[in-house]
């Protein structure tokens, strides 16, 4: 048989093909762990509960299987404005999307949602070319899916990357049990404002292969992503995450897991000093919130003021914002929790997603 060791029954050359095995073993793991999560993931949807033994066998490779981490299929949790925006860029630009949410009525709304922003990009980007326009959004519809089962939707993706309510128990919850059904290669990330990355990680096994994706609203239309390494995260899962940016269409920065990163450690203080501004009647004109954004926009070149801004965001993210840092820095006077945000979002008015907040959108 010589050193080719050929099986003399089955015909295979088991001295090559060990070679091959080796080499694709010590130069490029990630292979062998993305075919055995493949071939896995088929085995899982053919007799069930295989996730387990999926999650366990790559882990071994784990460490250097994200080493140049491609993200093709993504899974994204929370069908609200920004899930939804995030899935609508991933998915327009040749991503497999699953966007996840609590029930089927939230992710039927999403799905309109993306559509009715596709039809707003199209009608600038393909003005002279509405059945080319039609086209786009139908196979960009076609790459997003949805589903109510996180754990089944993380079996298959390259990335899971939450946009969930502001709370970090809910979102440790949702990491640590997605953790057990994700495959080895799959990166975790989370689009939190102001909650420490390494803080979500710490519920998962796998710190290395998580950080922070932050992207702003509204997604389609705001060019910076975020991206956040703890002092965990792998510079292979870091360089995925920023990559993957950049091929959303966006500008990544890099960011410690500072409180707020960049842009909310400069624009959280800038908006509570504006609601403070209007609760304390300081202004000119009786210190109306109308005053005060239009002094933003018109003196400051905001495109928003920040009235008009924090409707847009949502007054119960900010709360949760508030609230959160608050708490962990409660001598700080920059963080002194505002009673008329408190009393909005008490009476359920959350701003423009609710049809009311600082202003009327009815
Ligand atoms: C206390 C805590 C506070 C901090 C909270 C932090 C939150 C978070 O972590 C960070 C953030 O996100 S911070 C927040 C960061 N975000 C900001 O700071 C945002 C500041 N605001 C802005 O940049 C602009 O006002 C907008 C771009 C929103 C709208 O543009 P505009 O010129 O004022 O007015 P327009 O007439 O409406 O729209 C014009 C055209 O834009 C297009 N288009 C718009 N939306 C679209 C969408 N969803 N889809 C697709 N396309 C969309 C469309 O072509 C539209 O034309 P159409 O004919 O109407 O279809
Ligand atoms: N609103 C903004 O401007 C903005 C900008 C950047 C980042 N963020 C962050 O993004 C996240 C989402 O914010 P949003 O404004 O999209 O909120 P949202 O309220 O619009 O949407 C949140 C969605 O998550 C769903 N959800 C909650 N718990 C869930 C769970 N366990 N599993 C699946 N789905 C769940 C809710 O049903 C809802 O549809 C927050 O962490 C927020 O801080 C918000």
């Amino acid at each position: 048989m010589g050193r080719s060791g050929m099986n003399a029954t089955a015909g295979v050359p088991i001295f090559e093909v060990g070679l091959l095995f080796l080499f694709f073993y010590f130069y490029a793991p990630e292979i062998i762990c993305l075919s055995l999560t493949g071939v896995l993931q088929v085995a899982n949807r053919q007799m069930g509960s295989m996730a387990f033994f999926t999650h366990h066998f790559c882990r071994g490779l784990s460490s250097s299987a994200v080493r140049s981490a491609v993200i093709k299929h993504v899974t994204i949790i929370g069908g609200g404005q920004m899930g939804a925006g995030i899935a609508q860029v991933a998915a327009a630009t040749g991503h497999s999307v699953t966007l996840v949410d609590t029930c089927e009525d939230i992710l039927k709304k999403a799905v309109k949602g993306i559509e009715g922003s596709l039809k707003r990009v199209v009608k600038k980007k393909y003005a002279d070319k509405p059945e080319a326009g039609e086209e786009f959004i139908q196979k960009v519809l076609q790459n997003v899916s949805t589903s109510t089962d996180a754990g089944s939707a993380a079996q298959g993706s390259d990335l899971v990357l939450e946009a969930i309510v502001e709370n970090l128990k809910i979102k440790q919850d949702l990491f640590g049990h997605l953790d057990k059904l994700a495959p080895a290669h799959t990166i975790f990330a989370s689009n939190t404002s102001s909650l420490p990355i390494s803080d979500i990680a710490s519920s998962t096994d796998r710190q290395d292969r998580f950080g922070g994706l932050h992207f702003f609203n509204p997604v389609p239309m705001m060019k910076l992503v975020e991206v956040i390494g703890t002092s965990a995260t792998s510079q292979e899962t870091f360089d995925a995450l920023f990559n993957f940016s950049k091929e959303l269409g966006k500008t990544p920065v890099s960011c410690k897991d500072t409180p707020g990163f960049i842009v909310n450690r400069l624009l959280v203080p800038y908006i509570m000093e504006a609601i403070r501004l209007h609760e304390r009647g300081e202004c000119f004109c009786h210190g109306s919130k109308e005053d005060i954004d239009i002094a933003m926009k018109l003196g400051a070149g905001y495109p928003m003021g920040p009235f008009e801004l924090s409707d847009y965001v949502g007054l119960d993210t900010m709360k949760f914002i508030m609230d959160g840092w608050s708490a962990k820095d409660p001598d700080n006077l920059l963080f002194t929790p505002s009673e008329l945000l408190n009393k909005l979002v008490a009476e359920g008015k959350y701003g423009k997603k609710t049809g009311e907040g600082f202003y009327k959108y009815k």
